[in-house]
């Protein structure tokens, strides 16, 4: 797809990947071994950008919200997996090709045919199509574009198809290979209908290996299983949220799209716990009711459309287009982090799942997507996931994952009570007695009133009870009282239910390098990477002049007194021209350049460059450390610097 750089110029993928990989901010992981398709590293700039965006993550939401971080194991039981559905249902449809024995996810593979065959519609239409820049190589496995004019029918239903991709189940997707006869787009190959594929990767614990468990594919449920622990950390209080940041795995059918779609990555969950009862109110909702998000429903999906309406969150979530407040408030909440860290407004929307997309606990489900060079890409998920865990590990467990609360007002309940005479009990059904009993308490309140009703009129009950004699037990009335009785109820109990806004940081990252690359007219070769200062992976270069001896000790000063300060510098002292050494830092994304020169032996001013604009400031040490300072802080902006310290053109240096 083809997007445009912050100076309306086409965004130039090919140019911005070789610029990652030369530069180091990541690169395939065991590459001098062929590589895995799907596993990355991250050089020293890909680290820091990454532990810079997880540290506003921690101030955003972490510190912001009080929340309870939480760092749990990646290996994961069997069991638990089980119970939460994912050894079920975590899957993906994949087809083979029987010939060739080549696997393609689906869904992805009709999307892309679909979408190759819509392209050719436009060529053969004689308009205007955007030219592929992929490594040719890469290109192979891609299904071919063929300048073929299709019915505008055809077209009208690709495009419905298209807009709806992601609400197909297996079959379905079978059925619209059959439909529209798509093959292996390789070879041209028949292939196999889908079938699902569970995305984990099994492991085993321990030397026995007969303790099956998985690598975790995602971080919630260790959140989940420690919830009773931090519900009594957290005083008892509702409602609260845990966070989590850490490797989640996931076994992708085919990975592609380099970091956007891998099978380690980073994520960033936080699980927040609130009662059912109420609407799911949010206290600080107030605080973010005018935030204004582009919103794509799931009608307009379902209609075979992509128009996205702009919306306050407070108007969305009053008309019931985004379920309730605590899902609308993290909403608003993700889209102020992402412009925190430099994502384009314009290229964030708000996608809600419809309901064959929704994972099998979610309850509504938004994804906020960012546009990239590859389309909109699902960068954080924001789910519902209603009661569903905690109840099904607590069915499994026992362990009391609920919330035990002091009613306001106490409540009055009219209910049948049953009362055994144990003395005689006991010796009546000797052996078989416990197994009665339990069928006793575990009678309903319809069938107590029943039961009352044939102790009055008989004076005896039949109960049901597996395993005793025929399975029917009389009791006689001298054994047992049923009665309607009021009970008056102190406490309540209820399970939480969770909202999940859910961040894959490496996706976060690659589309904020998509958004912030761009190139200097005057010097297209060479990328800019306009990193906010607090993001950015180095915050000030320190340039000498020249290679002169003299300059080094403030060189060193500088760099000192910035450490100190927190801020990270590096010092180009290369013999390269100052110009170059600015030009190859602009493509690291660092926002400050301060030169030391002559000037600076004799009044210890220096002068502050600014990576976007590459106008200068000429200050004392002090003065440029404290500007850097606020602006790496955000307590000032460049525009802000500027206005208050001189501007300095004496040098030619660009
Ligand atoms: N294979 C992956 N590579 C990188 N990030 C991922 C991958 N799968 C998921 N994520 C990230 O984790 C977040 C939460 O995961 P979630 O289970 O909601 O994703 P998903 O709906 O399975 O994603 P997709 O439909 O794209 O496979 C996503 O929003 C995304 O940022």
């Amino acid at each position: 797809m083809e997007t445009t750089t912050k100076t309306g110029q086409p965004f130039d993928r090919a140019h911005m990947e070789q610029l990652m990989k030369r530069r180091l901010f990541y690169t395939p992981s065991f590459e001098i071994y062929g590589g895995v398709k799907g596993l990355y590293d991250y050089g020293p700039p890909g680290c820091a950008l990454q532990a810079n965006i997880v540290e506003q993550w921690r101030k955003h939401f972490v510190l912001e919200e009080d929340m309870l971080e939480v760092d749990c194991t990646m290996l994961t039981p069997h069991e638990v997996l089980k119970t939460s559905g994912h050894v079920d249902k975590f899957a993906d449809w994949m087809c083979k090709d029987p010939k060739t024995g080549d696997i393609f996810r689906a869904d992805h593979l009709v999307e892309e045919v679909l979408q190759a065959r819509l392209k050719g519609d436009k060529l053969a239409r004689g308009e205007n199509v955007e030219a592929e820049k992929e490594d040719p190589k890469k290109k192979k496995k891609k299904a071919k574009v063929e300048n073929v004019k299709l019915e505008d029918s055809v077209v009208t239903e690709y495009e419905e198809i298209l807009a709806k991709i992601d609400n197909y189940n297996g079959e379905e997707l079978g059925g619209l290979m059959t439909k529209y006869n798509i093959k292996n787009p390789v070879t041209g190959g028949d292939l196999e209908l889908p079938v699902a594929f569970n995305l984990m990767f099994q492991t085993s614990i321990g030397p026995s290996s007969n303790a099956p468990g998985f690598l975790r594919p995602e971080t919630a449920q260790g959140q989940f299983l420690t919830f009773h622990k931090l519900l009594e950390f957290n005083n008892t209080s509702m409602p609260f949220a845990s966070a989590s940041i850490g490797k989640s795995f996931r076994n992708e059918i085919s990975p592609r799209s380099g970091l956007l779609r891998v099978r380690e990555f980073l994520m960033a969950e936080i699980e927040h716990f609130v009662d059912p009862e109420g609407g799911k109110k949010h206290p600080r909702f107030e605080e973010v009711k005018d935030v204004e998000l582009e919103l794509l429903n799931r009608e307009t999906q379902l209609a075979g459309k992509t128009k996205v309406e702009t919306t306050p969150i407070g108007k969305a979530v009053s008309s019931g287009l985004v379920d309730n407040e605590t899902l609308g408030y993290f909403l608003a909440r993700i889209q102020q982090f992402l412009l925190k860290i430099g994502v384009d407004k314009k290229k964030i929307r708000f996608r809600q799942h419809m309901a064959n997309e929704m994972a099998h606990y979610a309850a509504d489900c938004w994804d906020a997507e960012l546009l990239t060079s590859y389309g909109w890409i699902e960068c954080v998920g924001c789910a519902d996931r209603s009661a569903y865990d905690l109840s099904v590990h607590a069915k499994k467990t026992g362990a009391p994952l609920i919330v035990r609360e002091t009613r306001k007002e106490p409540l009055s309940i009219e209910e049948y009570q049953i009362d055994l005479d144990k003395k005689k009990f006991g010796p009546t059904f000797k052996k078989d007695g416990k197994a009665v009993e339990s069928a006793i308490e575990a009678l309903t309140q319809d069938m107590r009133e029943k039961l009352s009703l044939d102790l009055k009129n008989d004076g005896k009950i039949i109960v049901d009870v597996a395993g005793v004699g025929d399975g029917k037990v009389e009791i006689p009335k001298e054994l047992i009282t049923i009665e309607k009785r009021t009970r008056v109820e102190h406490i309540r109990e209820f399970v939480p239910n969770v909202i999940e806004p859910s961040f894959g940081i490496g996706r976060i990252f690659y589309a904020l390098i998509e958004h912030l690359f761009w190139t200097r007219p005057d010097d297209v070769d060479r990328g800019v990477i306009s990193f906010p200062p607090a993001v950015a992976p180095t915050k000030v270069l320190l340039v000498p002049l020249s290679t002169n001896a003299d300059f080094r000790p403030l060189v060193q000063q500088m760099g000192r007194k910035l450490r100190a300060l927190g801020i990270s510098n590096r010092v180009d002292d290369s013999s390269a021209s100052i110009g170059k050494r600015y030009a190859r830092n602009d493509e690291l994304g660092t926002p400050f350049g301060i030169t030391v020169d002559f000037q600076s032996i004799k009044d210890n001013t220096f002068t502050l460059r600014d990576r976007d604009t590459t106008k200068q400031v000429r200050a004392s040490d002090d003065e440029v450390c404290k500007a850097v300072v606020n602006m790496v802080n955000g307590t000032e902006t460049w525009d802000d610097v500027v206005k208050r310290l001189p501007i300095f053109d004496g040098q030619e240096i660009e």
